[in-house]
C-alpha cells in the first residue's frame, strides 16, 4: 500500500532525481570547495598564505575560472555560505560562472560538531534548527544540492551505538528538509581514518553506520533517488603498519556498499579523507573495476585530493594562476577516469600528488 502522507509530489522528485543524476553523469564527480574559514585557513598556512577573505577569494576565483572543458570531469561543486555570494574580479558571481559551464552548485548545511556527553569524546552534527528557512533561501540563490558532513571514529568504545543512531537521525532529518525545499541532499557519513585498526575492522564498521543510516533515511520518508552518499572508502587506520593494494581497498568498500546501500541511490561520491591525491584516484579507479554488483555511479566528492596540487602551484600568487588551473584540471581528468575505471597512471607523479593529506582527527 503506497504511503497515505506523501512526502514529495512527483515533480519534486523528478526534479531531484534529475539533479542527483546530472551531478554522476558520464564519470563526472564533485569538487569539495566547501572549507570553512577555519579549515581554509589551515590549508593556506601550509602554503605560506594569509587566511584572508580575499586570498580564499582569489584562490577560488583560479579554480572556477578554468577552461569550460572542466565540465567533462566536474558535474558539481560544494560551496561554503561566504563563496556562494563571492565575486570574480569582474564582478560576476561564482555561481554564475559555475553554472554557465553546466556545473551544479551546492551548499555546505551543517554548523559544526557538539559533544555527545557520557562518550569517549564523540559528536553529533549541529545545524537543524533554522535550516528549512536556510534552504529555501539557498534554493533562491542558486543552490540545487546540500551537504552534511558526520563524523564518526574508531577507537575503545567507538563509534557507540548512540553516535552512530544520532547522527544517522540528523543526516536523515537534514536529507529530509533539503528535498522540501528542491536540494539534492548529499549524506556523508565519515568513519574517520584516525587509529591503527586494519581493513577488516574498518569495512566492519562502516558497514554498521550505513545500515543505520538508510534505515533512518527510511524511517525519514527520504527520496533516495533524489540523495547522494559521500562515504569514507574501506582504508586501514592512518597507523596501521600494514599496508594494503587498492584492489583489496575496493574489494572491501564495494562489500560494505553492496551491503548496505540500496540500488535506488544514483550516485555514491568517495571523500578523499587524508589519502594522497594519487592514491584517491587510484582507489577509485580500482573500486570502478571491482567485479562485485555495482547498481550505482561510484564517483568523487574530493576536497584535498582535487586541491592539493593547485594550491601548491598556486603559493599565493596571481602570476601562477595558469600551473594552478592545470594542476587541477590534471586531477579532475584523472578522477572522471578512475570514475568509469579508465585511469592509467603515466610519467612520475608530483611531489604535491603523492603527499598524504592526512590530519589528525579531521574534526572541524
Ligand atoms: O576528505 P576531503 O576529500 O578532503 O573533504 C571532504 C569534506 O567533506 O570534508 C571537508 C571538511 O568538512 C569538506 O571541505 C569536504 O567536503
Amino acid at each position: 500500500m503506497a504511503h497515505r502522507f506523501p512526502a514529495l509530489t512527483s515533480e519534486q522528485k523528478k526534479e531531484l532525481s534529475e539533479i542527483a543524476q546530472r551531478i554522476v553523469a558520464n564519470g563526472k564527480g564533485i569538487l569539495a570547495a566547501d572549507e570553512s574559514v577555519g579549515t581554509m585557513g589551515n590549508r593556506l598556512q601550509r602554503i605560506k598564505v594569509e587566511n584572508t577573505e580575499e586570498n580564499r577569494r582569489q584562490f577560488r576565483e583560479i579554480l572556477f575560472t578554468v577552461d569550460n572543458s572542466i565540465n567533462q570531469s566536474i558535474g558539481g561543486v560544494i560551496l561554503f555560505h561566504e563563496t556562494l555570494y563571492q565575486k570574480d574580479s569582474e564582478g560576476k558571481l561564482f555561481r554564475n560562472i559555475l553554472k554557465e559551464k553546466g556545473i551544479v552548485v551546492g551548499i555546505k548545511l551543517d554548523q559544526g560538531g557538539a559533544p555527545l556527553a557520557g562518550t569517549n569524546k564523540e559528536t553529533t552534527i549541529q545545524g537543524l534548527d533554522g535550516l528549512s528557512e536556510r534552504c529555501a533561501q539557498y534554493k533562491k540563490d542558486g543552490a540545487d544540492f546540500g551537504k552534511w558532513r558526520a563524523v564518526l571514529r574508531i577507537d575503545n568504545q567507538c563509534p557507540s551505538n548512540l553516535a552512530i543512531q544520532e547522527n544517522a537521525n540528523a543526516l536523515a532529518r537534514y536529507a529530509s528538509i533539503c528535498q522540501q525545499n528542491g536540494l539534492v541532499p548529499i549524506v556523508e557519513p565519515e568513519v574517520i581514518p584516525d587509529g591503527d585498526h586494519d581493513l577488516e575492522h574498518c569495512q566492519y564498521v562502516t558497514e554498521k553506520v550505513l545500515a543505520a543510516v538508510y534505515k533512518a533515511l527510511n524511517d525519514h520518508h527520504v527520496y533516495l533517488e533524489g540523495t547522494l552518499l559521500k562515504p569514507n572508502m574501506v582504508t586501514a587506520g592512518h597507523a596501521c603498519t600494514k599496508k594494503y593494494t587498492p584492489e583489496q581497498v575496493a574489494m572491501a568498500t564495494v562489500t560494505a556498499l553492496h551491503r548496505t546501500v540500496p540500488a535506488a541511490v544514483p550516485g555514491i561520491c568517495f571523500l578523499s579523507g587524508g589519502m594522497s591525491e594519487e592514491d584517491a584516484t587510484l582507489n577509485l579507479n580500482a573500486i570502478n573495476l571491482c567485479p562485485l554488483p555495482k547498481p550505482w555511479k561510484l564517483s568523487f566528492s574530493y576536497g584535498r585530493a582535487l586541491q592539493a596540487s593547485a594550491l601548491a602551484a598556486w603559493s599565493g600568487k596571481a602570476a601562477n594562476k595558469k600551473a594552478t588551473q592545470e594542476a587541477f584540471m590534471k586531477r579532475a581528468l584523472a578522477n572522471s577516469q578512475a570514475a568509469k575505471g579508465q585511469y592509467v597512471h603515466t610519467g612520475a607523479s608530483s611531489a604535491a600528488s603523492t603527499q598524504s593529506l592526512f590530519t589528525a582527527c579531521y574534526t572541524y
